[in-house]
């Protein structure tokens, strides 16, 4: 629809205008900067940020009720930049006029419902957030789409001059922030570091496409993201990983997507998030405490970070009950099929803190957990949910796997019922399920095939006495004939077919 043909008392709010007041604010010292360079740490004390709308009060004016009208009715809108997540746009960047939001279709990904079959077999009652269909493949496009956003918005109305933005990536940041950063060409170029053989053949093509500047390192993420973080103090770089704050603006729209598609109700809902670099889970629990701070949503969701024990440094620090003797020490990594999340030392770690003391503060009690799943629980669960309908990645294996043993835990309750992100799309990982199927695991990963849960392909290649096809050698007339009876009933009696 186009805007006039809303209702005039509609129409009042139903384009975004540019407006806000954001600083970044210190997550340690509370010191405020402008938003007017692009900042990654506390110039004083050195400690990340976050993006604070100053003026966030001001959007009290409308009632919670409102709000979801105003939400609601912009899913009719044809207007591009009002496609993606921007539809939350005063929750997100206020200060982004439309015309400089970059929309490649991010957003606004399914939540797909478990099948009876797979719900009863489990004992849970869930759905997945199918984050693997946006354009790049992952979560990590709603971040861009802000991140870029605000770039594009210095280049074409600030005079910022030529970018080159840099990340460290597991596989899908760099995904992303190369295919938004090709769309800002020539303004803007990419390069990306990578952790040499840590990624994925898929993931590794997609920067590659784009057109990115690609630099394998050695070691492990964690490395790279040291140098990123070097390159980002010392040189004239624009850092893409989530440590830069505007990633998680962009990243919050998860949240509002979960509340929106449930209409607003989030009664009983617990969402499972999996925890890498602990970007995600900053921006879910900052989302969710901004509807809930708007009257938008009536209830916090609990919100339960997974990670594998593999990669479990969040997990440790919150074994600890005393929250006064938590003690952060960051793991060395041992090889994961939760590649994405194979970080030791995640960079969002004192937002995570800070944000979940304030989410149950709002909450009014516990609402934040973190659970470890082995990757066989990984594994299996990512096979079996895809074998039940879903396009699920190895994180969306280590949701769900989490799920079952927040269930086992008491975290999560009967009727209770669970949104599980799937953070990736399920064909950049294929490789774990070959493993799997093939049972080819190195050691170190501890993965052993559960045997009703392999799947290979069968060859129907040489059948006795008959002539077969070849590449470049096709049959025909008689013999193709022949081949297509013999064939059929070679395939009718592998499947037990009855003739008609
Ligand atoms: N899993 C990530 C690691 C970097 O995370 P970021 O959100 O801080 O960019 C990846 O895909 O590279």
């Amino acid at each position: 629809m186009r805007p006039d043909q809303f209702a005039p008392e509609d129409q009042k709010h139903l384009l975004p205008q540019p407006g806000g007041d954001l600083v970044y604010r210190c997550l340690d010292c509370g010191s405020e900067h402008s938003i007017s360079e692009l900042l990654y740490t506390c110039p004083s004390c050195g400690e990340v940020l976050l993006i604070e709308d100053k003026g966030f009060d001001q959007l009290k004016k409308l009632s919670g009720a409102q709000w979801r009208r105003v939400f609601d009715l912009r899913r009719m809108l044809n207007i591009p930049a009002l496609k993606g997540i921007f539809r939350y746009a005063e929750l997100l960047a206020p200060v982004i006029p439309l015309d400089s939001v970059l929309y490649l279709g991010e957003g606004h990904t399914p939540l797909v419902e478990a099948s009876d079959l797979l719900k009863g077999e489990l004992g849970a009652d869930f759905c997945f957030k199918n984050d693997g269909q946006n354009p790049s493949a992952s979560f990590k496009d709603r971040g861009m789409a802000v991140a870029l956003s605000y770039i594009n918005y210095l280049v074409k109305h600030q005079g910022a001059g030529e970018i080159l933005s840099v990340c460290a990536s597991t596989g899908d940041t760099s995904a992303a922030a190369a295919l938004y950063a090709s769309y800002l060409a020539p303004e803007v170029k990419s390069a990306v570091l990578l952790p040499q053989g840590k990624v994925t053949p898929a993931q590794l093509s997609q920067p590659l496409g784009a057109g990115a500047r690609v630099l394998e390192i050695p070691g492990v993420f964690d490395d790279c993201m040291k140098v990123v973080e070097h390159l980002a103090d010392n040189y004239q770089v624009a850092l893409l990983n989530s440590k830069n704050a505007w990633r998680i603006l962009g990243q919050e729209s998860y949240a509002y997507e979960v509340a929106q598609d449930l209409d607003w109700d989030l009664t009983g809902r617990v969402i499972l998030v999996p925890i890498g670099n602990a970007g995600n889970i900053s921006a879910i629990m900052s989302g969710f405490m901004k509807l809930h701070q708007l009257g938008i949503i009536d209830e916090l969701p609990k919100v339960i970070g997974v990670q594998s024990e593999h990669a479990d440094p969040v997990f440790r620090y919150y074994q600890e009950n005393d929250p006064g003797k938590r003690v952060w020490r960051p793991v060395t990594v041992q090889p994961s099929v939760a590649q994405a999340a194979m970080i030791g030392n995640p960079v969002s770690m004192p937002r995570v803190v800070e944000l979940a003391r304030r989410y149950e503060a709002q909450a009014g009690g516990p609402r934040v957990y973190v659970v470890q799943v082995s990757e066989q629980e990984i594994m299996d669960h990512m096979i079996l949910a895809n074998r039940h309908g879903h396009v699920v990645c190895t994180q969306g294996g280590e949701s769900l796997a989490g799920l079952l043993r927040a269930q086992a835990a008491g975290i999560v309750s009967a009727g209770e019922k669970a949104i599980c992100d799937a953070t990736a799309h399920h064909l950049k990982f294929v490789g774990f399920q070959q493993m799997y199927f093939e049972n080819t695991f190195p050691p170190d990963y501890g993965v052993k095939p559960r045997p009703e849960l392999v799947n290979r392909p069968e060859e129907v290649l040489a059948l006795a006495e008959q002539e077969m096809p070849g590449p470049g050698r096709p049959l025909s007339g008689e013999a193709f004939a022949k081949f297509v009876k013999a064939t059929a009933l070679e395939v009718a009696a592998r499947l037990g077919l009855e003739k008609r």
